[in-house]
């Protein structure tokens, strides 16, 4: 669990964040969003030290950051930023085992955990362990970044605008992606972002920042339905607002008995997406399958319409 107390900084007279407070449970996602320049990455970079707090503190499993070495908390911590940061001059496998390195790992360790993220993040470790950042597409190379974070197993990972520099499809890609790493491992993070779609699929919490303040942390739903201020409410978009609920919400919370003609929908995918297809197929019911392929039942327009105005 990580504690952000009172975290303020002051650059002279202006003060860059404010105050500001919030939890972070183990094996959790919180996203902090806000204005350009409202402070996020300088928020960010003040939890592991990067930038000194000029007040408040940070606990990492009730550990005052202060009485850690700044080095060793660097290994606890990963970092990702826009850009990737990789070493140009190490190949992937090297760079990935940096901090492992570090750390005095043997060899043989160091390979196999190489090897082991070089899979997880779908690059065939015969073809890319050798290749410098320079002969890898933007994709790739931000994948490197994020198993180069992830090597030695760090009790948090930080990251600023990890995609911020990838077109729209690898980017939902590397959402997901990232989603299904951090569930295998339970890694906590704190990840800053611009894109307010991105903090909605990612964010089991989300900060929102503006002007050196947090004027709210709560969950997605919290956010969309009980916003602490107009900002807030401006921010998350209220045209947005039903669609964003209804992507939060499972087919199964929606699922009536009966069945219907079609392609089935799964009872994990959002009731945002039963509804895109039902639109796009013309249709008014959809069999609904579990993880196996069974039928379960189907879901409606009318059902998920029902769901929509129960968050109004
Ligand atoms: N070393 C510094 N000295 C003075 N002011 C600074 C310093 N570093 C950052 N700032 C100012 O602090 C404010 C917050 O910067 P920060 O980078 O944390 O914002 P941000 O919310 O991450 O912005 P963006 O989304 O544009 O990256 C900005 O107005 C910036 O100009």
């Amino acid at each position: 669990m990580i504690e952000i107390e009172h975290l303020t900084k002051r650059y002279g007279a202006t003060t860059i964040v404010d105050d500001v407070s919030f939890r972070v449970d183990e094996g959790t996602i919180a996203v902090v969003v806000g204005t350009s320049g409202a402070g996020k990455s300088t928020l960010l970079r003040m939890i592991n030290r990067l930038i000194e707090p000029s007040a408040g503190r940070v606990l990492i499993d009730g550990q005052d950051t202060m009485s850690i070495p700044e080095d060793e908390l660097r290994h606890r911590i990963g970092y990702v930023i826009q850009g990737y940061g990789l070493f140009p001059h190490r190949n992937v496998a090297e760079n990935i085992a940096t901090v492992p390195r570090l750390l005095g790992w043997d060899k043989g360790r160091i390979a196999a955990r190489v090897d082991e993220l070089l899979d997880l993040f779908q690059l065939d470790p015969a073809e890319f362990a050798r290749k410098f950042p320079h002969e890898l597409s933007g994709g790739q190379q931000q994948r490197v970044g994020v198993a180069r974070a992830l090597a030695a197993k760090p009790a948090l990972l930080l990251m600023d605008e990890p995609f911020g520099a990838l077109d729209p499809v690898i980017r939902s890609k590397a959402q997901d992606d990232l989603l299904a790493i951090q569930r295998r491992f339970g890694t906590t993070i704190v990840l800053v972002t611009h894109d307010m779609n991105e903090a909605f699929q990612l964010g089991d919490k989300i900060a929102v920042m503006d002007r050196a303040r947090l004027l709210q942390y709560a969950t997605p739903a919290e956010l969309l339905t009980r916003p602490a201020e107009a900002f807030v409410e401006q921010l998350v978009g209220t045209a947005e607002r039903p669609f964003r609920l209804l992507s939060l919400v499972c087919v199964q919370e929606a699922l009536e008995p009966g069945g219907a003609e079609g392609e089935p929908i799964l009872v994990t995918d959002s009731l945002r997406d039963a509804l895109s297809r039902l639109i796009w197929m013309g249709r008014d019911v959809l069999p609904v399958a579990d993880a196996s392929g069974a039928l379960v039942g189907r879901v409606s327009v009318k059902g998920i319409m029902e769901h929509g105005r129960s968050f109004a």
